[in-house]
């Protein structure tokens, strides 16, 4: 069976895949074998000739280094090895054993090209003590160039947590048999560099989290109209901008036809869009195959009756910005849903919904996500989407210029926008985050979010069949 290369694991679920790989009849000599090799030759590669140094820590992490060292070597790459501290693994002691050259005990400050962080990886419980912290940020400054092993030592897989704050900053991590959700967590994912992954054959873990892929987005049929693409209602409030910004990003999301709906008719409308005066009476359209609710809304009385009168309209809806702060767990509608928060928002919603607030992000996204009946993105520069059925989709690492006021309307706008094309909730979510992600890249630095508004289309052509 090919090996699969687009899941997210936590250190349980890599243990039970790679002990699964040795019942199935590949010795763990042989994981680390194939693991440190790729390493090795990333190092190589990389370094184009530079000597390379191999910091290597006492578990298979460490094992890996002695493994990447021996290939290095062998391609007469100049070898530096430091032993931080014995192994202590039956594979990484065969590792060390099969290296033919010299182990430089922790003292020596080499210096020079490459830095291969083999201290720790997955395996790394408690921050490293003063001497090993001291090695690794010694060695970091002396290097030119630094590549981690699977993570880089010091950060913790599951959480993504920095166990020592100062940790050196890497150019490239290469993770190793599948990612690890520290890769794309906050705050270890800027400390990575650019990521690489080395397949060692580690099948589908059922259930595994998944890294967002390209969506995959068809133009209209050949006998489509505006409402069989699909008709958004987008709800104006208080603050019309924001409403009229999402609706912008939809218009170019893919649905058919976009209605701002105000019982007046806000200033800067553009032309093509229609607003409809008639307001929430044209909720009650039976055309109408989504809706989105948030944006701008406010958080008055007036603002609960229109979020309430979205939600009895009973058709998909994306619940967005002040509306999540509205809605509680007596909040009607029973139509899929899609919401949107970001982290403020989130300690609201999970306030509404009694909620504990503790763990990782991701499985606070879920517990939202069956309790709300919905599917969560939750937002931040570690974007990730949860479903009621226990989906985990893992943003990767977008833009930063995406922190600017308004942003948030516009990702709604994308999401609403492909629930009204086809009405499933989760891969709107998937469509929409990714389709910010790619207009964010186009737009590249200090964009408005008009800008990225004007750009949804350039991104969804990019993902078109
Ligand atoms: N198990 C396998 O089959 C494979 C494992 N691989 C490698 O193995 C790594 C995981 O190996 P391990 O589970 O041995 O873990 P690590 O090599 O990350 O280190 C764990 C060891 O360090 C000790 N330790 C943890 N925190 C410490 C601290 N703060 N200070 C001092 N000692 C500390 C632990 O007691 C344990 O002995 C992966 O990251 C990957 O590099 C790869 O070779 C692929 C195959
Ligand atoms: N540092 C960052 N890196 C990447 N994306 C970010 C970062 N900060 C915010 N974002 C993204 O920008 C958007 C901001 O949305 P939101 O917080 O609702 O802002 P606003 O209310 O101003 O629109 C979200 O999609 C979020 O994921
Ligand atoms: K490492």
């Amino acid at each position: 069976m090919p090996a699969d290369l687009t899941q997210v694991l936590d250190v349980a679920a890599m243990r039970a895949a790679e002990a699964a790989l040795i019942v199935g009849g590949t010795p763990a000599q042989e994981l680390m074998e194939t693991a440190g090799r790729a390493l090795g030759e990333w190092a190589r590669r990389l370094g184009a000739g530079r000597p390379v140094t191999v910091l290597c820590g006492p578990g298979n992490n460490g094992g890996d280094g002695y493994v990447a060292a021996r290939h290095l070597s062998e391609h007469g790459v100049p070898v530096t090895v430091i032993a931080a501290r014995a192994p202590t693994t039956p594979e990484a002691m065969t590792a060390r054993a099969l290296y033919a050259g010299a182990v430089q005990e922790p003292e020596v400050m080499a210096s020079g090209g490459v830095l291969l962080d083999c201290l720790f990886g997955s395996g790394l419980s408690r921050p490293l003590p003063d001497d090993l912290f001291a090695l690794l940020t010694g060695l970091a400054d002396r290097h030119a160039l630094r590549i981690a092993a699977d993570l880089p030592s010091g950060i913790e897989a599951n959480s993504g947590a920095v166990l020592n704050p100062g940790l050196p900053m890497f150019d490239v991590t290469v993770a190793l048999g599948a990612w690890k959700h520290a890769h794309y967590a906050m705050p270890a994912a800027p400390l990575m560099g650019a990521l690489r992954l080395v397949d060692i054959g580690v099948q589908a873990v059922p259930g595994a989290a998944r890294i967002l892929a390209k969506p995959r987005i068809a133009s209209p049929a050949a006998d489509a109209h505006k409402y069989r693409r699909g008709l958004l209602a987008v709800l104006a409030g208080a603050m019309p901008g924001a409403a009229l910004l999402s609706a912008e990003a939809a218009q170019r999301a893919g649905a058919g036809y976009v209605k701002l709906l105000a019982s007046t008719r806000p200033e800067g409308v553009a032309p093509s869009l229609v607003c409809d005066v008639t307001d929430l009476a044209a909720l009650a359209d039976p055309r109408v195959a989504a809706i989105l609710v948030g944006p701008g809304l406010g958080r008055s009385t007036e603002a609960v009756g229109r979020l309430n009168a979205a939600l009895v309209a009973d058709r998909p809806v994306v619940i967005d910005a002040d509306a999540l702060t509205l809605l509680k767990p007596e909040s009607p509608g029973t139509a899929p849903r899609v919401l949107t928060p970001h982290q403020g928002e989130m300690a609201a919603l999970e306030a509404a919904f009694g909620l504990s607030a503790i763990g990782p992000r991701r499985a606070r996204a879920l517990a939202l996500a069956v309790a709300a009946r919905a599917v969560v993105l939750l937002k931040g520069p570690d974007s990730l989407i949860a479903s009621p059925d226990g989906y985990v989709t893992i943003g990767p690492r977008a833009s930063t210029w995406l922190s600017v006021a308004g942003s948030g309307d516009v990702l709604a706008g994308m999401i609403a926008s492909r629930l009204a094309v086809h009405g499933d909730a989760h891969r709107a979510a998937q469509e929409g985050l990714w389709l910010h992600g790619e207009a964010a890249r186009r737009c590249g630095p200090a964009f408005t979010a008009g800008d990225l508004a004007a750009a949804t289309g350039y991104a969804l052509s990019a993902a078109l069949l």
